[in-house]
């Protein structure tokens, strides 16, 4: 059995990953990391958890953590698991942070958007960015990894192949997302009240959210050239999800299908990845509670552009779903094992 411990898991991401990793055959959570609930029973605070989890949760020692358990989960606020981490730790158990401290290989470039300094720029060169579908075989050896971003996901997955085929001009992408509140999680934020959200719908960090540089260079690796974007999310108000609709120059004339064989042939054998039968548009409650990307496109020949399609649930593909695909990588176990989830409808 792999024995893991959560940092975080009172936190939306964190209870997601209890939630999958109650149904992962091989997984037994053995600490149930809290900062506000400390010996409080976890299943006080998720009532769901009621008769499945019998634990208490538990301070964030992370020496002793890293005695008891083989793998640490950082579902916790940004810089956090930078400033936990040391080599020590590394050399006795494999992180996977939730948070975006090691997604970025520019230290100048996180700090910049994060509006924070960086505790541990020593270990960014060796962390993995945990995009299962595209690095697969980096995060199998990787002790640290970098779980992405949920609109960075999206956007990334959604894009990849055709950044990779060189079939659109990759410096006139423009990505409009739109996000559950779930997104935003789960501390108490004026902005995410009922009344709020409720029967209204925003952009906001519009040209400064922080996940830009994210998907500005991976894909740019994807590229071969540095990639600048424009990309607009949006507060919707729905419990979970997110959607992408992005738009990009086309290089050439192409057809449907020669598009469809630039994603199939990067996500043809990939099972989270569903590519949707043309004119079938993706929605986010067809993979809710699941770890899938429907994607699909409309090739728009009037203004010569491509217009991609995402959705994931932001908290399993784009957060808990994801980080047990990297765990089921880092050791060795089938990449679906725990993740078989049915989306949920209606
Ligand atoms: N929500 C989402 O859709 C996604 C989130 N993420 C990332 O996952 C991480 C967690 O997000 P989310 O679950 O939404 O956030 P929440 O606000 O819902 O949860 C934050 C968690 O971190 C804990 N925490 C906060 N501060 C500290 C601290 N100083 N020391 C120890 N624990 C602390 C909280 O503990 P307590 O409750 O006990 O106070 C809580 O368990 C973030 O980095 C976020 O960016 C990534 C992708 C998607
Ligand atoms: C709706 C909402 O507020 N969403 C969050 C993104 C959540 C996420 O993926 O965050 P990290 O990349 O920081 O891990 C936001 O826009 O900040």
């Amino acid at each position: 059995m792999i024995k893991v411990g959560i940092i975080g898991s009172t936190g939306y991401a964190g209870q997601e990953l209890v939630r999958l990793l109650l149904g992962h055959k091989y997984a037994e959570i053995v600490w149930y990391g809290s900062r506000s609930y400390i010996d409080k029973k976890y299943a006080d605070v998720f009532g769901n958890m009621f008769k499945l989890v019998d634990s208490k949760c538990m301070d964030d020692n992370m020496e002793e953590l890293a005695q008891a358990v083989d793998v640490i989960f950082t579902a916790t606020p940004q810089g956090l698991c930078a400033s936990l981490v040391s080599d020590d730790i590394l050399n006795k158990v494999k992180i996977i942070d939730l948070s975006a401290d090691f997604r970025i290989k520019d230290v100048a470039v996180y700090e910049k958007w994060y509006g924070i300094t960086h505790k541990s720029p020593q270990f960014i060169p060796e962390a993995v960015y945990g995009l299962c579908e595209i690095n697969r075989e980096d995060i199998k050896g990787a002790r640290l990894v970098a779980n992405p971003g949920c609109y960075t996901t999206c956007s990334i997955l959604s894009a990849y192949p055709l950044m990779k085929e060189g079939l659109i001009d990759p410096q006139s992408l423009i990505i409009d997302a739109k996000s559950g509140t779930s997104g935003a999680g789960r501390g108490a934020k004026l902005d995410n009240l009922y009344c709020e959200v409720n029967e209204n719908i925003k952009a906001y960090g519009v040209g400064t959210h922080r996940h830009t540089p994210e998907i500005e260079e991976q894909l740019g690796y994807a590229a071969g050239e540095p990639v600048v974007i424009s990309f607009t999310p949006h507060l919707v108000p729905m419990n979970r999800g997110i959607l992408v609709t992005a738009y990009a120059s086309l290089k050439k004339d192409v057809s449907w299908p020669q598009i469809r064989s630039a994603y199939e042939k990067y996500y043809g054998n990939e099972k989270f990845i569903r590519l949707l039968d043309e004119n079938v548009c993706p929605q986010t409650r067809w993979v809710e509670g699941s770890n899938y990307v429907d994607i699909n496109f409309k090739v728009d020949p009037r203004t010569h552009r491509v217009i991609i399609m995402g959705a994931i649930d932001n908290l399993v593909k784009g957060a808990a779903g994801q980080a047990v695909q990297n765990m089921n990588l880092m050791f060795g176990l089938a990449e679906d094992e725990g993740l078989d989830l049915v989306p949920l409808f209606p």
